[in-house]
């Protein structure tokens, strides 16, 4: 039986989405990791699988896998293109979706821009998660950097102190690190302006990206507490520029930007290793 899938991008964080609302198929850890191996799978950055919602509200259940098969809480530029299937799809301009980090109201513009509510950042080190107590604002670790959870845990490095990180040497050290017990995304910002920044993150399980969405939300939200930039802030990364507000208001980040579908296909999973 052969699966098919949607391969999508946000800013060239690029995603397999297979749609299992309706049936399952047979997707192991394992499996995925085979999946999003560039040579000899589809290759992708995250794995995104849709399940039938259970929260009272939700549209869709999705998970969301690391190219090496953990799965993570979330992830901004995935959120954003399952909002573009659900509106290209389903003809839905707004919808919500229920993920590990809670639910996720998304809405498409008339010119396909797609704005996702990545909820309320969590700033307690117990949430992040940290191996102990400390301020999350400054890390007790060389190059200060700030860490929050978006759903899934972020550390974020300001290089206007520190030029001389370069996030392939110090990303995959820095994830590992025995401060981060589940492990981190590590992000790598350079403030431009007020309202601007330059980003690049190592992602945990996926290495380094193109784009990170929810390390986009984290970066500002750590960049505020610093008082570092304004609440709306553009994040410029290596694969193109997301809007971020962290909103005064109720505390929940506002990501917008685009969603792309590169093409459709169908696989095999009795092909991959299970
Ligand atoms: N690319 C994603 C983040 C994936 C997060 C994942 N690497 C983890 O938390 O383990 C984004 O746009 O937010």
């Amino acid at each position: 039986m052969m699966t098919p899938f949607s391969k999508m991008h946000g800013l060239g964080n690029d995603f397999v989405v297979v749609d299992e609302r309706v049936e399952r198929h047979g997707l192991t850890p394992a499996r995925i990791a085979a999946l999003a191996d560039r040579h000899r799978g589809i290759g992708c950055d995250q794995f995104v699988v849709l399940r039938p919602a259970c929260r009272e509200g939700a549209d869709v259940f999705v998970r969301f896998f690391n190219a090496d098969g953990s799965e993570s809480g979330a992830c901004g530029n995935a959120s954003r293109c399952v909002a573009d299937l659900l509106w290209r799809g389903e003809g839905r301009r707004q919808s919500v979706l229920q993920t590990r980090a809670g639910l996720l109201p998304a809405s498409v513009d008339e010119a396909g821009l797609v704005s996702v509510d990545m909820g309320v950042p969590a700033l307690d080190w117990r949430d992040v998660p940290l191996a102990e107590p400390v301020d999350t604002l400054h890390l007790p670790l060389p190059g200060d950097p700030a860490a929050v959870s978006m759903g899934n845990p972020h550390a974020t490095f300001f290089l206007a102190d520190r030029l001389d990180l370069d996030p392939v040497v110090a990303g995959p050290l820095l994830e590992h690190d025995a401060l981060f017990p589940e492990r981190a995304n590590i992000g790598f910002a350079q403030i431009l302006s007020g309202a601007a920044m330059r980003l690049r993150v190592w992602e945990r399980g996926s290495g380094l990206t193109l784009a990170c969405g929810s390390g986009a939300c984290a970066a500002v939200v750590n960049a505020v507490r610093r008082g570092l930039v304004a609440r709306t802030c553009r994040v410029e990364m290596d694969g193109g520029a997301l809007s971020i507000t962290w909103r005064e208001e109720d505390g929940h980040v506002l990501m917008t930007g685009p969603a792309t579908t590169s093409f459709v296909g169908s696989f095999d999973p009795e092909a991959y290793p299970s």
